[in-house]
């Protein structure tokens, strides 16, 4: 039941932020894999393959995902037995969520040496690593003050305004209209990231390229706190991201909805903000341009353009 449950959860939103979806994901395969009772290590294998299916049909925006999936089913590799497939994986999961947790300290130290004192911060949405960023500088002394939009339909802005509230930090809550409003009172903006593509776009929130466009337009610094596991390694082919949409009753209440029968309501998950709207991505290795991408898919994540033709064969462009 781990398994379809934790999916459920991931569905729903219950869990969700792209590193606790990529952990979530992890834990689900660890606890699964140490509850399967198969003998060889190729029935082990499907059990594991079918729970990994089950996982990543989910959602598919958030890169985490397929790759926590790949780091951990990588545990399977030369099993000879059941026992040592089922080791394999255990010890992978453990590993991609204690690499995880660090990867978020580490980029809130990054990050907050990029926020200076005396800084407005814009942040759009709940990331887990955006607001390291913000409460580790504010951690350091320095005095420092957050705008955070709404972001409908899900008001994800309610749990930051939260965390940013218990850290004792000055907020200001605005509607995602806002953002250009405002913009001029902003010295940087901070946001996390679903995906990150082979040529520095950054998929998030929807929502984010907008910001990224007022910011652009009043000359304001955008930094993106992306751990290297949401790097896309896909994008190296050409594959583009899924962007979700989701059901229109977020936006707009079903009872409402039906009275007008002539609209209908669209309710994409995420936009695309170009990497030259980006001055800097930080990830757990460094903070580096978005134009660095491939470096971290080749070099962190291990998928160069030869690799995927040796896995996938060249007659596949998707990669499938
Ligand atoms: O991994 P962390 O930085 O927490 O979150 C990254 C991003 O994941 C979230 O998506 P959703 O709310 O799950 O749709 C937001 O778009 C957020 O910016």
């Amino acid at each position: 039941m781990i398994v379809p449950d934790t999916a459920e959860k991931i569905k729903s939103m219950e869990i969700r932020g792209a590193g606790r979806i990529g952990r979530a994901a992890a834990e689900a395969l660890r606890d699964h894999a140490v509850s399967l009772s198969a003998r060889d290590p190729g029935s082990f294998r499907q059990e594991m393959e079918r729970a990994a299916a089950i996982l990543l049909a989910t959602r598919p925006t958030a890169v985490s995902l397929p790759n926590a999936v790949h780091i951990v089913m990588a545990g399977l590799e030369g099993a000879t037995s059941a026992e040592a497939a089922q080791a394999g994986v255990i010890r992978r999961a453990e590993e991609f969520i204690r690499s995880s947790q660090n990867a978020v300290e580490q980029i809130a130290k990054f990050g907050a040496s990029h926020i200076r004192d005396g800084d407005t911060i814009l942040t759009h949405c709940n990331s887990e690593v955006a607001l390291g960023c913000i409460i580790e500088a504010h951690r350091q002394g320095k005095e420092i003050e957050v705008f955070a939009t709404e972001v409908r339909p899900r008001n994800q802005g309610l749990i930051t305004i939260r965390t940013l509230n218990d850290a004792g930090i000055k907020t200001n809550f605005i509607v995602d209209s806002a953002v250009r409003s405002f913009i001029h009172d902003i010295d940087l903006v901070v946001v996390g990231a679903d995906a990150v593509t082979v040529n520095g776009a950054v998929v998030n929130k929807i929502g984010t390229a907008q910001v990224a466009h007022s910011a652009r337009e009043a000359r304001v610094n955008m930094i993106v706190a992306a751990e290297t596991y949401k790097f896309a390694p896909r994008t190296i082919l050409g594959e583009l991201i899924r962007i979700e949409e989701r059901a229109g009753s977020e936006v707009l209440p079903d009872e409402i909805a039906r009275t007008l029968p002539h609209v209908t309501v669209r309710n994409p998950a995420f936009d695309v903000t170009p990497a030259n709207y980006i001055d800097l991505i930080v990830t757990e290795k460094g903070a580096i341009p978005p134009q660095m991408a491939y470096v971290i898919i080749r070099d962190y994540l291990g998928w160069g353009i030869d690799t995927f033709h040796e896995t996938f064969g060249p007659e596949s462009p998707n990669g499938e």
